[in-house]
């Protein structure tokens, strides 16, 4: 089967400057990639870069065989790319229905089952976004790219700053629509185990260049490279999430 994302020799970043330095990967259709590094290592600019949000320099991104390179963001969107940036991009001013039907497209994911996916969304379709928890925020986020239905889902860093109870709902609900939906994600995430537990792939980057690439069973299970690319051999802040994800892998 031929891989729904190629990317191959990027090199990207912002104006003059180069952050992603000939990065190349691929992923198939319902693969998940967990996108790791230490801090400004270049994981948000190359999510960034495949959504079209930053100055292409060279190198080619294809996904199902259309060439993004040249295409802006939201001709990018259209052609499958459904990208949950850190800031969270909801519109604050509207309810949590109007979020989703104002962008929602024919599909598999209609605003119904992105509240099947995350009912406390459904609980709160009439609020408005400046009425969310930040937990709620980041699935009405995740809720807006799902009804787009792309090909390939971008998460950036879905879980930072949620609390523990909220990470736990969240990882579910992501296992759910990439390992058991079968919808291809790329996940940054700084604290990686929770996310290796749900991946198919590793793809680690310093200094905007890949330095590991492999199956994420096998980085998970290889404490000292993951201390020694990431720093985090002991990564207790997700222990008890990777546990009840793990079941999503096997
Ligand atoms: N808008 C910008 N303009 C110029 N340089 C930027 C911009 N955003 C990021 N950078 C630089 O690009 C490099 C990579 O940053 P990036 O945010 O992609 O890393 P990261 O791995 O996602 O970091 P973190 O884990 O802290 O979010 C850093 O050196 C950063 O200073």
């Amino acid at each position: 089967m031929a891989d729904l994302l190629q990317v191959e020799g990027l090199r990207a970043g912002y104006g003059e400057a180069v952050v992603i330095d000939e990065v190349s990967l691929s992923l198939a259709a319902g693969e998940t990639m967990a996108l790791l590094g230490r801090n400004g290592t270049g994981k948000t600019t190359l999510i960034d870069t495949l959504a079209g949000a930053t100055r292409h320099h060279s190198g080619a991104i294809t996904l199902g065989g259309v060439e993004l390179n040249k295409l802006p963001a939201h001709a990018r969107a259209a052609a499958g790319i459904g990208w949950v940036p850190q800031e969270r991009n909801i519109f604050k001013s509207l309810t949590v229905h109007e979020n989703l039907t104002a962008v929602a497209r024919p599909g598999r994911w209609t605003p119904r089952e992105a509240y099947d996916m995350f009912p406390r969304l459904g609980e709160r379709r009439n609020n408005l976004g400046t009425q969310l928890s930040g937990g709620e925020q980041q699935m009405l986020a995740i809720a807006r790219a799902l009804v787009l239905n792309p090909r390939l889902l971008l998460l950036d860093e879905p879980l930072e700053g949620l609390a523990p109870i909220i990470t736990e709902e969240l990882l579910k609900a992501i296992a759910r629509i990439t390992r058991g939906e079968g919808l291809a994600a790329i996940i940054v995430e700084q604290h990686p185990r929770a996310i290796l537990a749900i991946s198919h792939q590793a793809l680690v980057l310093d200094h905007g260049t890949v330095v590991h690439a492999g199956p994420a069973h096998e980085l998970a299970a290889a404490p000292e490279l993951l201390e020694r690319l990431l720093g985090v051999a002991r990564d207790p802040a997700t222990t008890g999430a990777t546990s009840t994800t793990r079941g999503a892998v096997e």
